[in-house]
């Protein structure tokens, strides 16, 4: 469902990742962790074709983001940390038009029940510019999941969310999993990460660190027999230097 081989990034100079592999199928919630400017963020817009790679092969459902980049973005659905809304339109604007561009079929019907999980019912008629950040937060990920895409790609979604906000887009996260979408978090929310998330992927400095299931992770940082948290995992991998010492398990 999301296939990445051999992905680089160059800024100006800056290798930000470099040759990054993995994939995420169906029904797998995969986390993206890393410290600060690790390159989680051009990784997922280099997936939903906002950054143009150095070098690799991106695809999403068998479609790869730089030749068929139309096919690709039907698909899935990127929330950045601080999504980019059109001020002067209203939240039901916002929808009517998502509808139009993606062609969703019964719009009005799952709007509003997308309206109604998030709990913006009340603000249908509230432009964008005079919504709180956590609103408008709900707004881009109730935009984003208006085509039901197979591929979900978010950026920091908590970001703002109050806790009953934070368990809806939870339970909204596995139900999609459960019907078969490829989901990928980028977060430095552990615990969070570790709830609910069936893949990890730790990235620093742009080079992958460790790719694999949750079990695997903790089978292969075992600390005096114990295993150890996500958050002791991750410290680990990210304060050293040498990628020897962190097995990946996609090699
Ligand atoms: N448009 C850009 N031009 C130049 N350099 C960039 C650009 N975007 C990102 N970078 C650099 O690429 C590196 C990776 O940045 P990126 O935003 O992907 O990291 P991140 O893991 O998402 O970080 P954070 O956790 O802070 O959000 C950083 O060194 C950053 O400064």
């Amino acid at each position: 469902m999301i296939e990445i081989r051999d992905f680089r990034k160059v800024y100006d100079g800056l290798l930000a990742v470099d040759q990054l592999s993995f994939s995420v199928k169906p029904g797998e919630v995969l986390g993206l962790i890393g410290p600060n400017g690790a390159g989680k963020t051009t990784t997922l817009r280099s997936l939903c074709g906002l950054v143009v790679p150095t070098s690799g092969h991106l695809s999403v459902c068998g479609y790869d983001i730089e030749k068929a980049p139309i096919e690709a973005k039907k698909r899935l659905c990127y929330i950045p940390d601080d999504p980019p809304l059109f001020s002067d339109l209203t939240v039901e604007q916002h929808l009517a038009f998502t509808a139009s561009v993606y062609n969703v079929e019964n719009a009005t019907e799952k709007a509003a029940q997308l309206l109604e999980t998030f709990e913006l019912a009340s603000k249908k008629t509230t432009r964008a510019s005079d919504l709180s950040r956590g609103m408008r937060q709900k707004l881009a990920i109730i935009c984003g999941y208006l085509h039901e895409p197979e591929v979900i790609l978010l950026d920091e979604p908590m970001t703002g969310l109050d806790p009953h906000g934070i368990r809806k887009l939870k339970e909204s996260i596995r139900i999609r999993a459960e019907q078969g979408a490829a989901i990928v978090i980028s977060s430095h929310l552990l615990a969070m990460v570790e709830d609910f998330c069936t893949h990890v992927l730790i990235l620093k400095s742009g080079q992958q660190r460790f790719c694999g299931t949750l079990d695997e992770l903790k089978d292969s940082f075992v600390s005096h027999q114990n295993s150890m948290t996500l958050e002791q995992i991750f410290f680990h991998a990210t304060e050293t230097d040498s990628p020897s010492l962190v097995p990946s398990l996609t090699e």
